[in-house]
């Protein structure tokens, strides 16, 4: 009976995955779709370090991304006051409202059924989230440059995406999003996580890490330092001198800062490239590249170019398509 079991579930398609074999209470199948990142964490030992290492209070409102199935999203219930959980498949809503309901823990939970990178988020304490990888940039851009305060966020990512963050100036991994991150909230490392922990299992391996926005954070607009950013790390080998200095980018600070009105004196491409060639000549910056700098250094560059009327503002969302761009790194 056994063996007759086993056969027929090597049979089934690795995205077709009978529920009941991940949760004795669903009866279901379902097709996991992989464009949304399905992949359910099965681990019991690593959603209760998930848990406790988030340190919930009895109190506490937890944010949860993409709940799925609701694994995780059980365990939260548990430990919390309420769960506002964010899914955008609503089949997945529909088994962890059954799941919930058959618990007794319907009445904690706020379900949510949106995309959640387009969904204003409601006051909560933290996150606590098993995230679909595809949206890991802009979803941490918006919870870390957007209104909401919060303590702290324990996700799991794709590992690679995961070292980014915890990179330093200098080495290999460091990069633009390891920057934005740094500039506002401290990156924990919590442990790594195999793809034999998921159902379907996914390509990579995974690491779970804790983010906690800083108490003090520096004095800058955080629009331009964006955007100072996107300029330094547009090829973060390239040294700041080429990056600057190059025909391009002088016109297209020169369109930028000649509309914003931010400056008294229109500049025209000459005088606005000797202002440039300045700058990173007074800071020393011509010849060093921005993946080697400090946050404070770069902060120090930015504020050189502003004091001679040069910005980078570009006034974009947050969390918008522009910030997926790291995505794409991890995947080289
Ligand atoms: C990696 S699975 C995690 C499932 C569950 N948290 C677990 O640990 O087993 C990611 C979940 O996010 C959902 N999802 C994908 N894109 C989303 C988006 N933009 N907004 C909200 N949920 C999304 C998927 O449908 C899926 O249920």
């Amino acid at each position: 009976m056994l063996g007759a079991t086993r056969r027929v579930t090597a049979l089934i398609p690795r995205n077709l995955q009978p529920l009941r074999q991940l949760h004795e209470d669903i009866e279901e199948s379902i097709h996991f779709h992989k464009c949304k990142g399905q992949h359910i964490l099965t681990n019991p030992r690593i959603l209760d370090t998930i848990v406790r290492k988030s340190a919930i209070n009895p109190t506490d409102t937890v944010l949860e991304i993409g709940p799925g199935t609701g694994n995780l999203t059980l365990k939260l219930l548990e430990a919390s006051h309420q769960v506002i959980a964010i899914e955008i498949d609503h089949r997945m809503v529909n088994i962890l409202e059954n799941r919930t309901l058959k618990r007794g823990l319907r009445s904690k939970l706020r379900l949510i059924t949106k995309d959640a990178l387009r969904t204003e988020f409601p006051p909560f304490d933290l996150v606590v989230a098993n995230i679909p990888y595809g949206i890991s940039s802009p979803l941490l851009i918006k919870l870390l440059y957007g209104t909401t305060p919060f303590r702290s966020a324990t996700l799991l990512l794709q590992k690679e995406f995961a070292r980014r963050l915890l990179a330093n100036p200098g080495d290999s991994e460091f990069n633009r999003l390891a920057v934005n991150v740094k500039l506002l909230a401290d990156v924990e490392f919590v442990m790594d996580v195999s793809k034999r922990d998921f159902l379907p299992p996914p390509k990579v391996d995974s690491s779970v890490v804790i983010i906690r926005p800083k108490a003090k954070i520096p004095e800058v607009d955080l629009h331009q330092w964006r955007a100072f950013t996107r300029t330094c790390f547009n090829n973060k080998n390239k040294t700041l001198g080429a990056t600057f200095k190059s025909k391009r980018k002088v016109f297209e600070l020169l369109e930028l800062n000649n509309a914003s009105g931010l400056i008294r004196q229109q500049d025209d491409f000459c005088s606005l490239k000797e202002k440039i060639i300045g700058v990173l000549r007074e800071g020393g910056f011509d010849d060093k590249r921005p993946s080697k700098l400090s946050i404070e250094e770069l902060l120090h560059l930015m504020s050189l170019f502003n004091q001679v009327g040069v910005y980078f503002d570009h006034h974009g969302e947050v969390g918008n398509e522009d910030d997926r761009f790291e995505v794409d790194d991890v995947d080289d």
